[in-house]
């Protein structure tokens, strides 16, 4: 068996933190070995080290047999090391070979270089069937497009062992059959493939092995083919994980958001939703269903004050809040669990308890004659961190920017849930995060509806649309197109309406 990587007893340690402990795994030649482990279990890190983003504190590295240092993604990519990151790093404003060459040495003169170089993408894209146009410019191709883009980037480098950081968490579901399919490709011809996820289906679907890693130790490593997904994930989190949500049934009590003939421009300045109407009550979860893109950030954007609409009016417990600001909102009673945490949910420059206070932090007890209050602001920010299990290395006081994907989410959720709002709008309030911590939400959610709060929950995975919703609302093309019961529905009506069938056409 041919080993392309091996790590073997990785140490390293942030303040507050081991965050990878004597680590050891291998990569075969021709496999995909997934990395599994709950937030902050240390996957990020050890991924990091690897491509030579941060040095080991102790451990070795052996590439194709021979101990290598890395000391940087230059060095890395020279030994054949490719990672496409969660946030992609590409120039929106140049075309796909530019953004694809940057950063090479330039061999010939620049034109020439391009015209070549566009030349060997096109024939790397057909080769591993990533359909790629070199010519386009990146901010009019599609997130998926973008996500090829990178891993065409890794391909020009010459990379062997490809590492993916949860790609498929920015994807639509049928990208992410594509994905599956370009990875399958890339095993075929002979490269090899880390990849970190969550979704315990996707390592199911596609990886041979799977190293787990729980708080920065690795639990064991198993064939993906011989082992259940309940058996990795109480490996994962050393416990046994409910993957359905138990939920009483419960009649919904007086509206409080009621949505009526509302449009909204989108950027490009057309109509992201058009005309549309829907009333969330008390004591429900009103599930919205949706391909991505189909105006759910331009309807939640009206909803919580970030966006003007066109017409139509929105009301909160029968007042016309169409023209509120969006602290008048907050105050009035909503909340929001934002769809992109980086840019609205945190200030990564803010220690976590001053984000864990952003919206409440002239309010007594955080504000005392306009002067803040350590001890109260820090008080509440240990107890949102206990009880959303908010893992960070120097406590309350750690910037949000050292927190781990799944921290940094776990703190938005809890902040918003604590603010105890009469409208929960929740967007994608588990992306990132790992089944157990899936879990512990979906209870708090459901445990807001049950104390008689609305929650209207935006989400792209349709399990867990299905699983917690009372009623499902769907819509296409920024049009609704049917509200149907949770609990007489499925998966395929559901789909159809999200594809444009309208409720009661057939397809
Ligand atoms: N630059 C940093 N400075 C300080 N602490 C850090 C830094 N990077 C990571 N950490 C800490 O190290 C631990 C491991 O983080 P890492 O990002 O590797 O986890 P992860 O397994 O990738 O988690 P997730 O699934 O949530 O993305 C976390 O406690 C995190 O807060």
């Amino acid at each position: 068996m041919e080993h392309v990587v091996e790590m073997v007893n990785i140490r390293k340690e942030f303040p507050g933190i081991v965050a990878n402990d004597r680590v050891s795994i291998d990569l075969r030649k021709g496999e995909i070995l997934a990395l599994l482990g709950e937030n902050g279990a240390g996957k990020s890190t050890l991924m990091s080290i690897l491509f030579g983003l941060y040095r080991p504190d102790e451990g070795f590295i052996k590439v194709r047999g021979k101990e290598v240092q890395i000391t940087n993604p230059t060095q890395a990519s020279a030994l054949g090391i490719g990672m496409v990151h969660q946030h992609f790093k590409l120039v929106h404003n140049f075309t796909i070979t530019e953004n694809i060459v940057l950063g090479m040495e330039p061999r010939k003169g620049l034109s020439l270089d391009l015209a070549s170089a566009a030349k060997r993408i096109r024939e790397l894209s057909r080769h591993y069937g990533l359909n790629v146009d070199p010519d386009a410019i990146i901010e009019d191709v599609s997130v998926g497009m973008q996500q090829r883009v990178e891993i065409l980037k890794m391909l020009y480098r010459d990379a062997e062992v490809l590492i993916f950081d949860e790609p498929t968490s920015v994807l639509t579901p049928q990208e992410i059959q594509d994905l599956m399919e370009i990875m399958r490709n890339l095993i075929r011809e002979g490269k090899s493939i880390i990849l970190i996820t969550h979704k315990l289906k996707e390592i199911k679907a596609i990886a041979d092995r799977c190293t787990v890693i729980r708080r920065g130790k690795v639990i064991g490593t198993v064939d993906v083919k011989s082992t259940s997904e309940s058996e990795m994930a109480r490996m994962m989190v050393g416990r046994e994980v409910s993957f359905t949500v138990d939920k009483e049934k419960r009649e919904p009590g007086e509206l409080i958001l009621e949505i009526e003939d509302l449009s909204v421009r989108s950027g490009r300045n057309i109509l992201g939703v058009k005309n549309f109407s829907l009333q969330v009550r008390a004591g429900e979860i009103l599930g919205l269903a949706g391909v991505d893109g189909n105006g759910q950030t331009e309807l939640v954007e009206a909803l919580t004050g970030l966006r003007s609409i066109e017409s139509g009016r929105i009301l909160l417990k029968g007042k016309d809040i169409s023209s509120d600001g969006i602290h008048q909102r907050i105050r009035a009673g909503i909340a929001h669990i934002p769809e992109d945490r980086q840019k609205r949910g945190l200030v990564l420059d803010y220690s976590v308890e001053d984000n864990l206070v952003l919206e409440t932090h002239s309010n007594e007890p955080f504000a005392k004659h306009g002067f803040l209050q350590r001890e109260p602001i820090r008080k509440h920010a240990r107890k949102i961190m206990e009880d959303f299990d908010v893992r960070a290395g120097e406590g309350a006081v750690t910037r949000a920017r050292a927190l781990s994907g799944g921290n940094q989410q776990k703190a938005i959720v809890g902040r918003e849930i604590d603010l105890d709002p009469d409208l929960l709008i929740a967007v994608q309030p588990t992306r990132g995060l790992d089944v157990g911590s899936i879990e512990y939400i979906h209870r708090r959610l459901v445990e807001q509806r049950d104390r008689g709060k609305a929650v209207l929950l935006v989400s792209l995975e349709l399990d867990e649309i299905l699983d917690l919703s009372d009623r499902i609302a769907i819509i296409s093309r920024g049009e609704l197109t049917g509200i149907v019961r949770a609990d007489e529905t499925d998966e395929n009506e559901v789909g159809l309406m999200m594809a444009g069938v309208r409720q009661g056409e057939s397809a």
